[in-house]
């Protein structure tokens, strides 16, 4: 007792593995889930695995051997092929910088002995090339005096002079030499060279052929003048006295700088790109458009605004160098600099906007971005951060093609203007002798001029193979031409290569004229027009039937509605005048771009229908009925696959941007920019509606306040709600007074008191207008909808007015109403008599509830008139009605009357027609056989029910499936299997 048992412990310690093994089993689950999910992802986003498993590995593989190609191509030729060379004479010295005056040769003692040497030197040097001519000089004894013109020999005191003169000159004398002769038998020459192996700078090589050529002179000298039995050489060399450097290495500029400023430029690069592309994703882009926004205007502002930002982003890289004192900016031409830099990132962007062309998502956008920037990188940092590798595309070894195919990459340009820049401009630091050694300077003329050898690699070992460099400039026009054809493509495809919705003009569009606004189409009558409309739908018939001819299961269509017939032939009238027609309108979504396949989705068909100003059509219908296509081929968003569409005398397929210049779209869903405020929204869509500017503000606060925005105006869309954000499309789609609106589903999201607020702004807004809008709300199309179309399967099943629609495919009218029960007999007789066909629906202690159908229509006004003792009968009460239209609760305006229906016109007059029913308590002197009575029509919603419950005879899917594809499908998954 109280003692827990042993088989709680085991009970406890078992379920304690049961739920650690549980545990461990969901979460193998989930990984494993996690897994297949993560699987599906990347075989669904193909190219982007494709580029992080392949094109990755394989395209830096590929730039890494091809570097190596190249180089081995040079080590090849260098290992391979020596070629001979003769060993030239002494050249002639260079100052610090190339022209400056030196001396060529500081020699001591001056005894005759040493000067016969020397003249015998110099004689046989002006026998050899380059045949200079190193005349004796007057003997130097001042170490501050400086040479003004170049000088031959120099005799000077002692070696101490040549120490202490070279310390306070450096790099301004060549050789010196000093000769202690100790005479033999034998006689021993011996000599010290002293040499200046840090002035390289200027084009010297102290490690090359000129310290051995001057050795070489020494020694022959010296053994023309000995007698070679009895003489003995001894020979030492010795550097010139090292001077501390002065100014710290600019090489990590040089070597460096373009990869550091190519960084620098790639983040305005991947900017461009992704805002590009996502505007694109959003459908911000097509948003504008459909507001008339010029597909030029629109590149041109996005190219200027990022000058702007690459002008700024040049100068601040420019006036930071210089603050930093990196002489790569001091020692250049500061205009020179800035454009390069310019030029550099302009082209990059340019290049962004022709990748956005081909490029639908934000996240392969970003993807290529990154590539770009690796490669970018590697080769400004591998081929550019030295002129070995960086000229030896100028090499006669490398490859014509290879310099054509880098033209046209901006980051090349740019490494190799930037290597040129600064190896005039950057000084060095000589490593072996820790001297620094300053460059001449980039001048704005060296633009112009090749790149002299002294400045590039030699690619033989004799030294005088050099890679043809050209002049910098050469990179300007080269980055221009990159600018110019990155343009030129970006226009191009931005035209051919489909969007969203699956436009896109025919390769060669530039040929036709139209394209140039040169319309030399021949304007069309209405007649002409409908005639062409007819004979095209004709052709695309038989094109379909010849496609069909084979298969048994073409698809037998229902019959048009009688409404739909009259409409169409309506539209099809030449005579008949409109302010706008649609004409065979027909959207078949391909499965395939190059043939016709049984999954194509027809997503409208044949679409015939006649608008009028004032008048608002509503498109009800299910769930991918096809309303949104029609908007979206109306509004120009997709291209129709057949038919057109006249708005005012103007061709949808022809005239589009005419069109759009008066129209207005509510996308069905919301296009905004989320750091945009409401009044942001406005200004750009009235700007681009071209609003004169004063009228702006008074149209903004007038059409907020409509829509009950005016209070957050100033807020970033991004931080309203949804409804909030239809009010603002709906808001932007009635800017720039638009004689055509498209609102596609204008108030899903919003509550049932905003709703009412738009309505009554639309309500007001139609006059004058043709407004189409597609809803799901019934209500809606009740109330706004001067006519109603409901479409089902892409095809219109009904049109008319609300009334006429519940009149004709509703069930008819209910009547309720109380007597007393000693009366009910009586009036049920009297009622059976005015109505014949009615139907008693229920009947219980005085209230009876009637159903009148559709063909006993004609009996009603008789009825009401008795109920309401017009005709003097027993209904006839004083205070007929005083609640009616009252009790939807919702001050609902009451559906319109059409002029031909008298009975909802009857009904109307006196205010008895309701979706709901309602009651009229009568008060009257006489004793009134019916106390009170209410009346109900069927509402617009179980029209729309009926009419879809008909179009779906095999039940409605809740999703757009039409039988022929439905069938096609199932055939062709069956043919799949039956391969399989
Ligand atoms: N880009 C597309 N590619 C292929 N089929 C499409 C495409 N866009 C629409 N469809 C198909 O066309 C049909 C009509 O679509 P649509 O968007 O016009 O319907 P909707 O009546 O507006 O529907 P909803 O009320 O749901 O907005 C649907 O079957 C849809 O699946």
């Amino acid at each position: 007792m109280g003692r827990a048992p042993p088989t709680n412990v085991a009970v406890k310690s078992s379920s304690a593995n049961f739920s650690y093994r549980n545990g461990l089993a969901i979460g193998f689950r989930q990984l494993w889930t996690m897994l297949k999910r993560n699987t599906t992802l990347q075989i669904r986003y193909r190219r982007s695995t494709f580029a992080q498993v392949l094109l990755g590995p394989i395209l830096f593989l590929f730039l890494l051997w091809i570097l190596q190609k190249a180089d081995t191509a040079q080590q090849l030729k260098s290992n391979y092929h020596p070629t001979p060379w003769t060993l030239p004479g002494i050249d002639m010295c260079q100052g610090s910088t190339p022209g400056d005056p030196c001396i060529n040769i500081m020699f001591t003692p001056d005894t005759p002995e040493v000067r016969q040497i020397l003249t015998t030197l110099n004689a046989r040097n002006l026998i050899r090339e380059p045949k200079v001519n190193l005349g004796f000089e007057d003997q130097y004894t001042d170490v501050m005096t400086v040479p003004s013109t170049t000088l031959g020999m120099v005799p000077v005191a002692s070696s101490q002079f040549i120490y202490n003169y070279t310390l306070q000159n450096p790099n301004t004398t060549r050789f010196g030499i000093e000769f202690s002769i100790v005479d033999g038998p034998p006689k021993n020459y011996v000599y010290q060279t002293w040499f200046n192996f840090t002035n390289a700078a200027n084009g010297t090589d102290p490690f090359g052929d000129s310290l051995l050529s001057f050795t070489r002179a020494v020694d022959e000298a010296i053994m023309l003048n000995a007698d070679s039995s009895t003489a003995e050489l001894q020979t030492t060399l010795k550097d010139f006295p090292l001077v501390p450097p002065s100014l710290a290495s600019d090489e990590i500029v040089s070597s460096l700088g373009a990869m550091f400023f190519f960084c620098s430029m790639m983040v305005i690069f991947i900017c461009v790109l992704n805002q590009i592309v996502t505007e694109k994703e959003l459908h911000l882009r097509h948003s504008m458009q459909m507001m008339g926004l010029k597909t030029l205007v629109y590149w041109f502002a996005w190219w200027l605004s990022n000058a702007l930002l690459v002008f700024i982003s040049s100068l601040v890289i420019c006036l930071f160098g210089m603050a930093f004192g990196f002489t790569m900016f001091t020692n250049t031409n500061f205009i020179a600099l800035v454009i390069t830099f310019f030029l550099f990132g302009m082209s990059m962007v340019t290049m962004a906007f022709w990748i956005t062309t081909m490029v639908k998502a934000s996240r392969t956008a970003i993807l290529i971005g990154i590539f770009l920037f690796i490669i970018g990188l590697l080769f400004e940092s591998m081929v550019f951060s030295n002129s070995y590798v960086g000229y030896i595309w100028y090499d006669s070894g490398t490859s014509v093609v290879a310099k054509y195919v880098l033209m046209f990459i901006p980051f090349f340009n740019f490494g190799k203007i930037f290597l040129d820049m600064s190896l005039y401009a950057s000084g060095r630091l000589d490593t072996l002798t820790s001297t620094y050694i300053a460059g001449p300077g980039f001048h704005w003329n060296d633009l112009y001029d090749k790149i002299p050898d002294a400045y590039t690699p030699t690619y033989n070992a004799a030294g005088t193979r050099h890679p043809n460099v050209p002049p910098p400039i050469q990179s300007w026009y080269f980055m221009l031409m990159n600018i110019g054809v990155f343009a030129i493509l970006t226009l191009y495809l931005d035209q051919v290569v489909a969007d969203d919705y699956g436009n896109k003009r025919h390769l060669l569009f530039f040929l036709d004229p139209s394209f140039y606004g040169w319309n030399i189409r021949k304007k069309l009558s209405t007649h002409e027009w409908i005639a062409a409309q007819e004979a095209n739908k004709t052709k695309r018939d038989a094109k379909m039937r010849s496609m069909t001819k084979k298969r048994d299961d073409i698809p037998v269509e229902d019959a048009d509605d009688d409404d739909v017939i009259v409409e169409r032939s309506i539209a099809l009238n030449g005579d008949f005048e409109t302010q706008a027609r649609i004409c065979n309108l027909q959207k078949v979504f391909r499965e395939s771009s190059f043939r016709q396949s049984p999954l194509d989705k027809i997503a409208v068909k044949d679409l015939c229908l006649t608008l009028q100003e004032g008048k608002l059509l509503a498109l009800l219908g299910q769930n991918g009925a096809g309303k949104s296509t029609t908007m979206n081929m109306l509004s120009g968003l997709t291209k129709s696959t057949g038919g057109d569409a006249l708005f005012y005398g103007l061709s949808m397929n022809y005239e589009m941007a005419e069109i759009r210049s008066m129209m207005g779209v509510c996308p069905q869903h919301d296009i905004l920019f989320d750091d945009m405020t409401a009044e942001e929204h406005i200004r750009l869509y009235a700007g681009l509606k071209n609003v004169p500017k004063e009228e702006i503000p008074a149209l903004t606060e007038e059409r907020l306040k409509a829509v009950r925005l005016w209070k957050v105006k100033d807020r970033f869309s991004r931080t309203y709600s949804g409804g909030m954000k239809r009010r603002l499309s709906m808001v932007i789609s009635t800017l720039g007074d638009p004689k055509i609106i498209f609102l596609d589903e204008p108030t899903t999201g919003m509550d049932p008191t905003n709703r009412r607020h738009v309505w009554s702004f639309i309500e007001k807004f139609k006059q004058g207008r043709i407004i189409i809008l597609t809803t799901h709300s019934m209500e809606e199309a009740d109330i706004l909808g001067d006519r109603i179309c409901v479409m089902a399967h892409g095809r219109l099943r009904a049109i008319g007015n609300s009334i006429h629609l519940k009149n004709k495919f509703g069930a008819g009218y209910r009547i309720s109403m109380m007597t007393d029960p000693s009366n009910t007999e009586r009036v049920k007789g009297l009622i059976e008599s005015m109505v014949p066909g009615c139907i008693l629906k229920d009947d219980s202690a005085g209230a009876l509830l009637y159903q009148f159908p559709p063909t006993s229509m004609g009996s009603i006004p008789r009825l009401v008139q008795w109920l309401e003792g017009v005709d003097g009968g027993s209904g006839s009460h004083k205070n007929s009605n005083t609640n009616s239209g009252q009790n939807t609760g919702q001050n609902t305006p009451l559906p319109r009357t059409a002029n031909t229906d008298d009975i909802s016109a009857s009904l109307q007059q006196s205010s008895y027609l309701s979706t709901q029913p309602h009651f009229n308590n009568h008060s009257s002197d006489a004793e009134p056989l019916v106390h009170g009575y209410g009346i109900s029509q069927t509402s617009l919603e179980e029209v729309f029910l009926k009419l879809i419950r008909d179009a779906n005879p095999d039940g409605y899917q809740g999703y757009e499936v039409s039988k022929n594809n439905e069938k096609d499908q199932d055939a062709t998954l069956r043919q799949r299997t039956t391969a399989a």
